[in-house]
């Protein structure tokens, strides 16, 4: 569950901040943001400060034990080898607590900072997962890959590296100074006229590093976006031949993301070296001037030791916490990306959760069992006695949709299909068959009239009911990486190994998996590979067969098939149909010339509609069709 206060801090720091520009970080708005997730681990963070506290603290002590050693022991004559026993034995016990307080301070950070990521992660993808489909079409799938791998993995280093060096380094740099003042102010005075020098050079090179940092990213996330739009465009360079121009474009783009590393590289390397020199140039400072007063007997010699030792730690801290800054950036733009996939609403929503749970006294019965009988991860068996009810009728009333505005789709359909008829859809390419399909199944919702199944408004069905209650076959069927027999069950583990291979044997499948090297256990890489469109479409059939649907929507596959294929699906249709109500967009009329009834698409109209001994007599676009099929298949 998403914690609607992290959403709500959000969107109220970013309507103070509507006059920002774009992808500027915005610290507070992304540290309110995050406070959500921080606070359930508020103990554990409390566990980093103290165990930091205690490290710090201890290395700290050892250069000041060093100075009682040799002021007060060494050169003050004694020769109590006691007192140097107990100093090495304490020194020991520090450099020790050291080592496991930090130890278990990187250990927790690591721990919460992981477990906080991993949430987020969680609750990024789930929420994609919800969106509408009209949100898929807006958003690129590299950006959302983005999202969740590179954005997620920027909140990851800001909880490991940059929390714990703003705890780490911070504390560090405030106890060296108190330590310094401790030991002399005079000379911890003087240290402090370095400070504006440093803060100077630091802010010079945070400004060039940041540039550098950015223009690295940037080639990189084009990079990766190019490597991803040649990978779902395979077939297309490899049909036209593109590989040599891709190569080029990719060494292009490589190139420069190699140039950029390597000027970050260079200037986190300058950065380096010059507070190597400056630390140098204090030390040098801190001698002559420390010398002096040592020399003059202002200073005792412990004192200047442990001083040098403090202006060496004094560098590290604030090298670190400047080479942070980077990442603290990139991490407060991810926030910003990410609270911005949150911020976004599914425009298909089911009814509230309330209706969806208790049905409204006037809803019919039917409604009342689907509804509470068939979330997912229930006995499935059990969803599917409730839905044995419903009897398929589908009613589309005067419905009008739109994708974008002032561009209509459907405009203004009326089609009833009586449960358990059979319907072909026909029409030119762009006609509306499938958004009209895609408005049954509720990924988009219809502008006007409604869409009812066995008289309810599928807006009133909840959609883990409606997807349940409909079976897609899709002209490119999706098969996930997994076996067989998991593709088929959608792994669902109630529907057992002898069901899946019945329902193969039911479409005529069965002969096509037994040819394949592990038969039904071989493995299916994403996009099937392997298989034909057809055998993957069989497949889909099987899989209807084993989840029951009421409706069958076939969107039939427009690439060519092999006739022995065809005659298979033509089989595997007839089988499925049979006591269901079945849509079937068709692209070869062989597929739905036996129909009840077949309907006529064209610029998001019914222009014609009958069985096919009818629309031939009529002489319309069907009867075109037709002939121009018939002419292709006698050429
Ligand atoms: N996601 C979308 N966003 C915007 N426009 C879309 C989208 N999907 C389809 N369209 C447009 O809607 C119109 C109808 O498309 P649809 O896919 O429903 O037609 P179709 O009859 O199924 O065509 P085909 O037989 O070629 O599959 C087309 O002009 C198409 O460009």
């Amino acid at each position: 569950m998403r914690p609607a206060q992290a959403i709500h801090n959000w969107q109220m720091d970013q309507k103070a901040d509507l006059n920002m520009p774009e992808q500027k970080p915005q610290y507070v708005s992304a540290f309110r943001a995050l406070s959500v997730y921080i606070k359930p681990h508020r103990w554990s963070f409390i566990a980093v400060f103290c165990c930091t506290l205690i490290a710090i603290l201890t290395e700290l002590l050892q250069p000041y034990l060093m100075k009682i050693a040799i002021d007060d022991n060494l050169l003050a004559g004694k020769n109590d080898y006691r007192g140097l026993i107990v100093i090495a034995v304490i020194y020991l016990g520090l450099s020790l607590s050291t080592l496991v307080f930090s130890y278990i301070q990187n250990n927790l950070l690591q721990n919460v900072g992981q477990s906080i990521v991993a949430r987020i992660r969680k609750q990024l993808f789930d929420h994609i997962m919800k969106q509408s489909m009209g949100y898929f079409d807006r958003t690129s799938s590299g950006s959302l890959i983005t999202h969740v791998s590179s954005d997620t993995e920027a909140l990851n280093q800001f909880f490991n590296q940059v929390l714990l060096s703003l705890f780490r380094d911070g504390l560090t740099l405030i106890f060296i100074l108190v330590m310094m003042f401790q030991l002399d102010t005079t000379l911890a005075l003087y240290c402090l006229i370095l400070l504006p020098i440093i803060s100077i050079i630091a802010i010079a090179f945070r400004s060039f590093m940041r540039s550098t940092y950015q223009l690295a990213r940037t080639r990189l996330s084009r990079m990766v976006a190019f490597v991803a739009e040649n990978l779902s465009g395979m077939h297309l360079i490899q049909a036209f031949h593109q590989q040599k121009e891709q190569e080029r474009q990719f060494n292009e783009r490589n190139g420069l993301y190699f140039k950029a590393n390597l000027r970050e590289i260079r200037t986190n390397v300058v950065f380096g070296r010059t507070f190597d020199i400056l630390s140098n140039l204090s030390i040098a400072f801190v001698t002559w001037i420390g010398g002096r007063a040592v020399l003059g007997q202002d200073l005792e010699f412990g004192v200047l030791y442990a001083f040098i030792t403090y202006i060496r730690q004094f560098f590290q801290p604030i090298n670190t916490i400047t080479q942070q800054w980077n990442t603290l950036q990139s991490a407060t733009v991810a926030v910003t990306r990410i609270w911005s996939v949150f911020e976004s609403k599914p425009e298909v929503t089911d009814r509230e959760e309330e209706e969806a749970s208790e049905p409204r006294a006037k809803k019919d019965d039917e409604l009342r069992q689907m509804t509470l009988t068939t979330e997912r991860g229930e006995d499935a068996s059990a969803s599917l006695q409730s839905l044995d009810g419903v009897k398929g009728d589908i009613e589309f009333e005067h419905i009008s949709f739109n994708y974008e505005e002032g561009v209509p789709i459907i405009r203004g359909l009326d089609l009833h299909i009586h449960a358990g008829e059979m319907i072909g859809v026909v029409g030119t390419t762009g006609a509306g068959k499938s958004s009209l399909i895609s408005l049954l199944c509720r990924f988009y919702d219809v502008k006007e009239g409604s869409i009812r199944i066995d008289g309810t408004d599928v807006r009133d069905i909840p959609q883990s009911t409606l997807h349940r209650l409909i079976g897609l076959v899709q002209q490119e069927p999706y098969l996930y990486s997994g076996s067989i027999v998991d593709n088929i069950r959608m792994f669902d583990e109630s529907i057992t190994r002898e069901e899946v291979i019945a329902a193969c044997e039911f479409v005529g499948a069965d002969a096509i998996i037994a040819k394949l090297p592990g038969g039904y256990d071989t493995k299916l890489s994403e996009r099937g590979s392997g298989l034909s469109a057809g055998e993957r479409q069989l497949i889909s059939f099987a899989r209807i067969i084993v989840f029951k649907p009421k409706v069958l929507i076939l969107d039939e596959a427009s690439a060519n098939l092999d006739s022995h294929t065809e005659q298979l699906i033509q089989q595997a249709l007839h089988v499925v149909s049979q006591e269901r109500t079945t849509i079937v967009i068709a692209h070869r009329l062989s597929t739905i010339m036996q129909a009840d009834r077949i309907i006529v698409m064209s610029q998001g109209e019914i222009v014609e509609q009958g069985n096919h001994q009818e629309l031939i007599e009529l002489g319309g676009q069907y009867c075109e069709l037709y002939e121009h099929s018939q002419g292709l298949s006698a050429s």
